[in-house]
């Protein structure tokens, strides 16, 4: 059974919606916020970054968002031109609106947090009128993130995104990328992200986020295949359920479900494999690889991303990632700062 159809006469690869930021990585590692005092910036917001490592994977890809009227704003836009990125519908937000920054604490490895400062966002402000049907129509996929139906216009703009899409056979996946501080309420976010996960072809989450998304059903067994089940039940035809170093899950709508592995890592910080793992595992599956090597290759891409000290710039090439595969296997790369 076909799972997917991406339409091959569709000129766009992927499109991303929702929100670039700017994350400023710790550069004292292994030490609690209060004791660092340098940092690096890089783009960042988690479609952002999927989206990055799309191009790297060298897809044709664009992006629908809104970025601050400011020195960030321009930065994050000429860091997306630079790979590859489409900007025709990044739009300029009108002044007085902010750039997102997510500040990284990386106390060791494998305890790391992120301070977010998300007041009077730029990203927030999206609008339905800055969706262009016409632009989402050439797109074979397009990508839509949690946090931007976090308020309005911006979750209006991802609702009506996604009416164009399905209008018009774009596969639609959704990555939950739950930051809590964005959201007014736990019922108010399991309302949104709900009717959202209703029209999407693909989901992808970790356990914690779907648990979020099922706390107010009767029956809260925090399965993985009943999670997934439910899904079936609407649009979905593959659910990713990520479990950190313990791996990841793929269940398909054909019945069938796979086990992922992790591939070994010298960890610096956590944050970022959920967006190495997503980029790789769509670049895949737009190839029309099998389940299990997409995972496989979105579970190394997620190697080399915690590896590295930032989540947009080191998104691998497909070579990189074959690289890294290879020299596993050779036994070239060993574990660090990874617990089991
Ligand atoms: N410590 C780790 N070592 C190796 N791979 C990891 C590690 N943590 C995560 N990964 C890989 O990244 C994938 C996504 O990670 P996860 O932490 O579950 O997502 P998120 O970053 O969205 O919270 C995992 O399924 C796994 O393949
Ligand atoms: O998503 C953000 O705004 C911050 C990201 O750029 C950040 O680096 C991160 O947390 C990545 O998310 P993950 O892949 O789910 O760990």
């Amino acid at each position: 059974m076909r799972l997917l159809h991406f339409d091959t006469d569709k000129p766009m690869d992927f499109i991303a919606v929702g929100r670039l930021c700017i994350d400023l990585n710790a550069n004292e590692i292994n030490r609690p916020m209060e004791e660092t005092v340098t940092f690096t910036k890089y783009v960042g917001g988690s479609p952002a970054n999927i989206t990055v490592g799309m191009a790297r994977l060298g897809m044709k890809t664009g992006f629908i968002g809104r970025v601050a009227d400011d020195q960030m704003g321009r930065f994050i836009r000429h860091y997306l031109e630079e790979n590859g990125i489409d900007t025709s519908s990044v739009i300029t937000d009108e002044p007085g609106s902010v750039t997102g920054l997510a500040f990284t604490e990386i106390k060791s490895p494998t305890d790391c947090s992120i301070l977010m400062y998300r007041d009077n966002v730029a990203d927030l402000n999206l609008s339905p009128q800055d969706v262009s049907e016409d632009y989402i129509k050439q797109a074979k996929l397009l990508l839509i993130s949690g946090t931007a139906l976090a308020a309005s216009p911006s979750r209006e703009a991802v609702f009506l995104a996604v009416e164009y899409a399905r209008k018009h056979g774009v596969v639609v996946v959704f990555d939950l990328d739950y930051r809590p501080y964005t959201w007014q309420s736990v019922e108010e976010t399991a309302t949104y992200y709900n009717l959202a996960a209703e029209k999407c072809d693909v989901i992808f989450g970790t356990r914690e986020e779907f648990d979020m998304m099922e706390q107010f059903e009767a029956d809260r067994s925090h399965d993985d295949q009943a999670t997934a089940n439910k899904w079936f039940d609407y649009h979905a035809k593959i659910v990713v359920i990520k479990h950190g170093k313990d791996g990841s899950i793929a269940y398909t709508k054909d019945g069938q479900s796979y086990t992922g592995t992790t591939f070994p890592a010298k960890v610096i910080k956590t944050f970022g494999a959920g967006d190495a793992y997503a980029s790789a595992f769509i670049y895949g599956l737009m190839r029309g690889w099998d389940i299990p090597k997409c995972m496989e290759f979105g579970s190394a891409s997620a190697a080399i991303v915690i590896s590295s000290h930032s989540c947009s710039d080191a998104m691998p090439t497909a070579d990189a990632i074959e690289d890294y595969m290879e020299k596993c296997r050779n036994g070239e790369v060993a574990s660090h700062g990874h617990i089991n």
